[in-house]
């Protein structure tokens, strides 16, 4: 350590504080040094690591115009976003004779706003755009030591390592990008100042409070797309000041936090370290709290907050909903990605929905294995079959769909297995080819096959044992290469009891079975939601982005779904066609998917039938027993309709 003299054409007070900076150095302790230790460490650093000398005062460095504007460019987003902030706060300090400088992590000063009439003086003492304030270079300093540090820091006078600076008071804190890292540094400086410390206190203050406000301005603009939760441990500074801000996906996974999120994961992370290193963090781990409440914060609290408990502080946070500003797409389906596309398609996290496609996935080339589906009226049995035939080496072959309730018990022989020319009366006259014949090469699908009756069972049961039709009227058999899939929404074991299905026909059908869950099941709603809502906006085409806004995703979640997946498209539909703007609310959907809430989570063994069961009645007398707009709303077909009235025995008014 150099312990030479300073030079005489120095000022004394610059002599006793090179003087000083050597004491340090050399480990002595006097009342003059300064107290922070953050300038303590800095100063030792510019000594030892930085290796400056300093009985050599440096001119401040001004960076060449090219380099500044591909710093400026380097940081670009955010100037946008801090230039409300940077001229708020140079209005308050401007007539203190404070000047504002922005620099980038680099330390270059990308802002700036100073007196114009002090330009020269300013320039000389680096307090100009262009001005570099790494510590390497310029030593101590507020911008190079808070970069160095990270924290918020006042350098007063005589704390600046470099003589030249000891005139100067300057208070800096950091910006941190969403990740943590500081991107920037705001500073404010003033060539002159009382000598006292403390003078600076209200300075330090204000400029950590811009920081901050600039850094929350980034995260907006950030994850303006994402849904958001602002949070505050008070109730009246939720919404005008809410310090914290988590940015979430629809199902509560965290994508991004503020400062005050970070610190409220990392407690949580704390207590309750992640069992994986790639395990996301939910916002119900942070807080008891469901999802759904709040999704619904918006909708269906007066003030728009909802006060939730802080899992690791148990402290209460008052948390408010920002919506995003423009719709975003369906997550990925991170779990079957590696499956075929139409397969994966089919859902996301749900335990049932997983299985189904497991199963399906090995049954998709296996055409002699018979396929059944089961599951509610609208839960996607077509969907599932159409989705099998698609990922499987039949895909280029037809898919013909077969509503055995559809058909008129008369026809349906004839449409199944065709007719010759002259076969019956009333036929065409070319004769028709069936639709067994029609899905030769692919795959025949029999939808509702508890409906059909029982003398066509027996000749189905021979077309799949001998893979032949004969059409009627025709005097040799026509040979088929089907795969069978099935569909129904009836417990055919109790039609097999009553006798109405043939029990040899239902095991040869029922070579494997895929489940499907009912929707109020599904775990994995949200994503349906999505999907639905996506396939329904562009089915409509359009120039618009319609986007649903998280009330109306709320209620799509809580309501009970008893026509499944296809009263979900026609009240999305509905919506779509009655909302008066792009942004689809909770009032734009239909007003029974507000009233018939779930209020308990229906239990596996409660027959799904119930529900909706007792829900017809009420809708054939809500609609004034209009069969067509009960489907419609039911989300089921009109011969549907009939079946569950004559099942239930109920007898429209006018036919009684
Ligand atoms: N996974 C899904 N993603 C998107 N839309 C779906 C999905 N599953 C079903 N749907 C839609 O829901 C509606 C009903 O589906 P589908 O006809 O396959 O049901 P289903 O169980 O065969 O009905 P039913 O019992 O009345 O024959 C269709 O409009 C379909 O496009």
């Amino acid at each position: 350590m150099p312990t030479q003299s300073p030079p005489a054409r120095l000022q004394s007070v610059q002599r006793q504080h090179i003087e000083h900076i050597f004491q340090l150095g050399e480990g002595l302790e006097i009342p003059q040094l300064p107290a922070q230790p953050m300038i303590r460490r800095s100063w030792l650093r510019c000594l030892n690591e930085y290796q400056l000398d300093p009985t050599q005062p440096r001119p401040a460095r001004v960076v060449p115009q090219q380099t500044l504007i591909e710093h400026r460019e380097s940081v670009d987003e955010l100037l946008h976003v801090a230039r409300a902030g940077v001229e708020q706060l140079y209005g308050q300090i401007a007539q203190l004779g404070y000047v504002l400088l922005l620099t980038d992590h680099r330390g270059i000063t990308v802002e700036f706003r100073g007196n114009p009439n002090q330009d020269q003086q300013l320039r000389k003492a680096g307090l100009y755009l262009g001005a570099d304030w790494d510590e390497r270079f310029a030593g101590t300093c507020a911008v190079g030591t808070c970069l160095y540090d990270r924290q918020a820091i006042i350098c007063h006078r005589q704390e600046h390592f470099d003589a030249t600076h000891i005139s100067l008071t300057c208070t800096a804190a950091p910006i941190a990008d969403p990740q943590g890292n500081v991107m920037a540094v705001l500073d404010i400086s003033a060539l002159q100042s009382p000598a006292q410390h403390e003078s600076q206190n209200f300075s330090l203050s204000l400029v950590t409070l811009y920081a901050r406000m600039i850094e929350d301005a980034y995260f907006l603009q950030r994850y303006r797309d994402c849904l958001m939760v602002r949070l505050d441990t008070s109730r009246e500074f939720v919404h005008v000041n809410g310090r914290g801000l988590i940015a979430i996906e629809e199902n509560g996974q965290v994508i991004a936090a503020n400062a005050v999120g970070r610190e409220l994961i990392a407690d949580h992370q704390r207590r309750w370290p992640p069992w994986a290193a790639q395990h996301a963090t939910m916002l119900s781990e942070l807080f008891e709290c469901e999802i759904t409440d709040v999704l619904s914060i918006n909708s269906a609290t007066d003030d728009q907050l909802r006060a939730f408990r802080a899992r690791a502080s148990n402290a209460i946070y008052f948390i408010s909903l920002l919506e995003p500003r423009r719709p975003r797409t369906a997550p990925p389906n991170k779990t079957t990605s590696t499956q075929p596309k139409p397969l994966a398609r089919l859902g996301a996290d749900d335990p049932a929905i997983r299985k189904l496609q497991k199963l399906a996935e090995r049954l998709r080339n296996e055409a002699s294995v018979n396929v059944l589906i089961s599951g509610e009226t609208g839960t996607g049995k077509e969907v599932v079959a159409r989705a099998l035939h698609d990922s499987g080496n039949r895909a280029k072959g037809p898919f013909i769909a077969v509503n055995c309730a559809a058909i008129p018990e008369a026809l349906i022989e004839s449409e199944l297995f065709g007719y010759e020319p002259g076969a019956f009366t009333g036929g065409r006259a070319k004769g028709m080819r069936g639709l067994i014949p029609q899905a030769h090469g692919g795959t025949l699908f029999l939808d509702e096959i508890g409906d059909m009756p029982l003398a066509l069972q027996t000749r189905l049961l021979r077309v799949l044992a001998e893979r032949e039709v004969m059409p009627l009227g025709a005097n040799k058999p026509v040979k088929v290469d089907l795969r069978v899939i099935t569909a129904t929404h009836r417990h055919i074991d109790k039609l097999i009891e009553e006798g109405a299905f043939r029990e040899d026909l239902y095991y040869r059908l029922n070579g494997a079975q895929l489940r499907l869950p009912p929707l109020r099941e599904r775990a994995d709603k949200l994503y349906v939601i999505r999907q639905v809502f996506n396939d329904v906006v562009s089915e409509r085409g359009g120039s618009q982005s319609p986007r649903l806004r998280a009330d109306a995703i709320s209620a799509l979640l809580a309501y009970a779904w008893p026509g499944n997946i296809r009263q979900l498209k026609n009240a999305l539909a509905f919506a779509l066609v009655t909302a008066e703007s792009d942004e689809i609310t909770v009032y734009d959907l239909p007003e029974q998917c507000l009233s018939q809430r779930i209020t308990h989570t229906p239990s596996l063994t409660t027959p799904a039938r119930e529900t909706a069961d007792s829900h017809l009645i009420t809708q054939l007398q809500q609609h004034q027993w209009n069969i067509s707009a009960v489907a419609r709303e039911l989300g089921v077909s009109r011969p549907t309709v009939y079946r569950q009235m004559q099942r239930q025995g109920i007898v429209p008014p006018n036919k009684a």
